[in-house]
């Protein structure tokens, strides 16, 4: 059976800031991946339930209402079945699960369509939810400039201040359909891998940081092993945890930090996988405990399932360049081998997003291409 991942969990709100520093940057460098325990204090409780309520509503939303809002190339919008592909090389179809992306708001206004379904207050809910986000975002980057003594340690932070122009930051609301109503081909022999049985393929993040919200009882995100090959189920409620009012906040490393660090800072392939699947690869994934009386299992893990991302990305015409601390300019590992940019000259955050988007959606991005030529 499977081992869950062995990613720390940190209490960023302890009195030594120096000591939570620098067990962030050190979780960062080995696992790519840190949880945050949720203690309600930047993200409320009831914030991480209400988004989670907008985003059932939303997605109920008729068809045709989430199609007029469909992804555009600005990233923004909503992607349905099989239409993101994150793992090209390996995947037959598409991703089995829907999204909405939301960008920059203004003044509490999406600068994008929403279905009519989503009401004013529902609109402003989630330009606020995003709010708490990037507050958290900063706060977390701020940290990792401390534990790698980045001078001015504010090096991280004052590249996504918003004040300094668009980004291609990111809220993304998720939900993942049941295998059951999915047209599935028959399932493949005991043991082998069927690339079918993907959620959302094997990817790394593009930009600097994500914040991962997730519900108890919904497991199937899963982690690559140091080895690249296996994989480790990542708990939504790690141990320790179990008796907090919400789970903690997954957070990890995009492929632009790891980049702009030189591959100090890790950028973890993840992949989502179907509850089956978790099951037999790693049935102990919720360490097999009632989490808030839910006792997760298969017949919990048949249902769709939801998840809430944000991708923080800095303002689009940051410079991604040396970074002023001897321990990335120490650090010989270098970006890791078949990276695609490892050898790049020096790029805008826009730049290496329009780089990563392009091959996820090739679909979109051909489409457009023709009917512009
Ligand atoms: O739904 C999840 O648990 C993870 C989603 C994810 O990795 C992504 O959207 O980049
Ligand atoms: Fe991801």
């Amino acid at each position: 059976m499977a081992k869950i991942a062995n990613i720390p969990v940190i209490d960023i709100s302890g009195d030594d800031q120096a000591r939570v520093a620098k067990d962030l940057v050190e979780a960062a460098i080995e696992h790519g991946f840190v949880y945050i325990k949720n203690t309600g204090q930047d993200i409320p409780v009831a914030a991480i339930d209400g988004a989670f309520e907008i985003s059932k509503k939303l997605f109920e939303a008729p068809l045709s209402e989430k199609q007029a809002c469909t992804i555009q190339k600005n990233n923004r919008g909503w992607s349905g079945m099989n239409s993101e592909t994150l793992d090209p090389a390996n995947q037959r179809v598409g991703d089995f699960k829907e999204a909405f992306n939301f960008g920059d708001f203004l003044a509490h206004k999406a600068q994008q369509p929403l279905p009519p379904t989503l009401t004013a207050p529902d609109e402003a809910a989630i330009s606020a939810f995003r709010d708490l986000c990037y507050h958290l975002s900063l706060k977390l980057l701020h940290l990792l400039g401390t534990g790698l003594a980045v001078t001015p340690p504010t090096f991280f932070t004052s590249a996504h201040e918003r004040a300094r122009g668009a980004s291609g930051t990111i809220l993304r609301f998720l939900r993942y359909p049941p295998r059951s109503a999915l047209p599935l081909p028959s399932k493949v022999g005991e043991g082998e891998e069927e690339d079918d049985d993907v959620r959302a393929g094997a990817h790394s993040d593009y930009g600097s940081l994500t914040l991962l919200f997730r519900l108890r009882g919904q497991p199937g995100l899963e982690v690559l092993r140091a080895d690249g090959r296996t994989w480790a189920p990542v708990a939504v409620t790690p141990p320790g945890t179990e008796g907090d009012a919400a789970p903690p906040v997954l957070v990890n490393i995009g492929d632009l930090l790891a980049y702009w660090t030189g591959g100090l800072l890790r950028s973890t392939v993840h992949r989502v996988v179907f509850p089956a699947a978790a099951t037999e690869g790693g049935g102990d994934a919720e360490g097999g405990v009632a989490t808030g009386g839910v006792v997760t299992g298969e017949g919990e893990g048949a249902a769709t399932r939801y998840s809430i991302a944000y991708f923080c990305h800095p303002f689009g015409g940051a410079e991604l360049g040396p970074v002023p601390s001897e321990r990335v300019r120490g650090y010989k590992g270098g970006l890791a081998q078949g990276n695609p940019y490892a050898e790049r000259r020096v790029m805008t955050a826009d730049e290496h997003l329009m780089m990563r988007l392009k091959a996820s959606y090739a679909q979109l991005y051909e489409e457009k291409e023709k009917e512009e030529a």
